[in-house]
């Protein structure tokens, strides 16, 4: 099985990370995705996000209902200790042999990498898919990529999708101004958002 494992905070999933998945499915001809949300991802500050792990794991089984090719796994569903990608990576590996891993990520993490916890233990174990991302055109993610293949060994591809200029950020600063966040996130989570009051 080829599995791609789209990783986040997802503090909220939006169409961004659903469409990477979508056109990482089909340009690496996967058989699943799985929808991977970080209860207390190292580099952000839990204490100052205030949408806890079960909303943020429930947008993401609201969001991809009825998507049979996605899946969610919970393995980082964990408060308290943080997550890291090159454990889970590892565990992956050992609870799924015979899975071949494609991680997934935009342009943002694919030039912070190197600032991730033992991030070269992370090459051997799976394909990183990188999408294009805000200001980084297909020269510098070719650059990146180049780099991070000669000085690491790392298998990187760089993974086709439509750029949307579009992020968790703006989602909670929208709806904080009580402004539509339709049509950024599936009708499931704008609805979620709302009977919650999240991000008020
Ligand atoms: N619009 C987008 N285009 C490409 N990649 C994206 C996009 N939005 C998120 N990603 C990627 O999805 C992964 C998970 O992102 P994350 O959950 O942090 O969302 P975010 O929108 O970056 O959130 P925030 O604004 O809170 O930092 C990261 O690898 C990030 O680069
Ligand atoms: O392992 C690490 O040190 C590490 C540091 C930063 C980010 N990550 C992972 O990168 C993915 C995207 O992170 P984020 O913050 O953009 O949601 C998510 O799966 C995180 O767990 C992992």
């Amino acid at each position: 099985m080829k599995i791609g494992i789209m990783g986040g905070t997802f503090d909220p999933i939006h169409i961004g990370h659903l469409l990477l998945g979508e056109f990482a499915f089909e340009q690496f001809e996967l058989d699943e995705i799985w929808f991977l949300p970080n209860g207390n991802p190292p580099h952000k500050d839990t204490e100052e996000m205030d949408t806890s792990l079960s909303h943020r794991v429930a947008m993401v089984e609201a969001a991809i209902q009825g998507a049979p090719h996605f899946k969610i796994s919970l393995h980082e569903a964990k408060e308290g200790v943080h997550s890291y990608t090159y454990q889970t990576m590892l565990e992956f590996h050992e609870l799924y042999p015979g899975c071949e891993f494609y991680f997934i990520l935009g342009a943002d993490s694919l030039f912070s990498i190197e600032q991730w916890r033992y991030f070269k233990e992370i090459f051997p174990t799976c394909t990183i898919l990188a999408a294009m991302r805000d200001d980084k055109d297909i020269a510098d993610m070719q650059k990146q990529i180049a780099y991070l293949k000669e000085k690491y060994g790392a298998d990187i591809e760089l993974l086709r999708a439509p750029l949307l200029e579009i992020s968790s950020t703006t989602i909670r600063e929208r709806a904080a101004k009580g402004l539509t966040v339709h049509y950024m996130v599936p009708d499931a989570v704008a609805d979620y958002i709302k009977e919650h009051h999240l991000y008020r």
